[in-house]
């Protein structure tokens, strides 16, 4: 089994259930990179006004060409091309998941220039984001009930640069009841940058 083959297991597992036909679409991933690269072009650029405009334009005429696709979460492609770095989806900085035992996880993440904050350094918001996504899978792993993040603690403890190789790692500290406490760490090579606690509360049967 190649690692790709093993991360899309665990998942698959987390989730309860197979992969089901027709999620995994190799163009719908190259799509997806296509627009985070644009997200990191667009914040780092200054183009002249007609090609502003013309960039507009031709994102426009994209959003209409969507516009004719849309479909309700069930069917949702993005966030769930599983075996792809930062799952086809936009919004989370593009994690790419190494080991997932369902009690811990340990992933690497490099953030482009959309996910800058000010200063050279990454946005806060952007690091609260991935912390609750990465500590949110591992409260939500394979067998274990749903759970939503009731409380989540992020303390910076060095500025967090962009276009750099980070590994972020995140394992369940303790479970009492309905709640589980995650905790979660960001490191370069050489220094520890910014840690996180979080609260999942397991729901009830008539919780969303
Ligand atoms: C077909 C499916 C395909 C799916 C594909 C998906 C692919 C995606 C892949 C990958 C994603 C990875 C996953 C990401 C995960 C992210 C998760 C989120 O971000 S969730 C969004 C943000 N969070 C909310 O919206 C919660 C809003 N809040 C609530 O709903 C409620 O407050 C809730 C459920 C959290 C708790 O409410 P209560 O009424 O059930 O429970 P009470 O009694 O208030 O609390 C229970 C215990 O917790 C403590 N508690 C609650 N909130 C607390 C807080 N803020 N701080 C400290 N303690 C708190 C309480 O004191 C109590 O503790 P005592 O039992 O008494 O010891």
């Amino acid at each position: 089994m190649s690692a790709a083959d093993g991360v899309r297991e665990h998942y698959n597992l987390w989730l309860g259930r197979r992969q089901p036909p027709g999620t995994e679409d190799p163009d719908f991933t190259r799509l997806a990179d296509a627009v985070r690269r644009l997200q990191d072009q667009f914040t780092a650029s200054r183009p002249p006004p007609a090609l502003a405009a013309h960039s507009a334009d031709t994102i426009e005429d994209l959003v209409a060409a969507l516009a004719g696709y849309q479909v309700g979460e069930p069917d949702q492609v993005a966030g769930r091309q599983f075996a792809a770095v930062g799952r086809g989806q936009t919004f989370v900085p593009p994690v790419e998941i190494d080991t997932f035992d369902g009690d811990s996880v340990t992933a690497r993440v490099s953030f482009g220039r959309f996910y800058l904050g000010s200063n050279g350094a990454v946005h806060g918001g952007a690091i609260s984001l991935l912390f609750d996504d990465l500590l949110g899978q591992v409260a939500n792993a394979p067998g274990k009930p749903r759970s939503r993040t009731a409380s989540l603690s992020v303390d910076y403890r060095r500025v967090i640069p962009l276009e750099t190789e980070l590994t972020v790692t995140a394992h369940t500290s303790r479970v009492e009841g309905r709640k589980v406490f995650v905790s979660g760490a960001l490191r370069s090579d050489r220094h520890l940058l910014a840690e996180a606690e979080g609260l999942f509360v397991r729901l009830l049967a008539d919780q969303q």
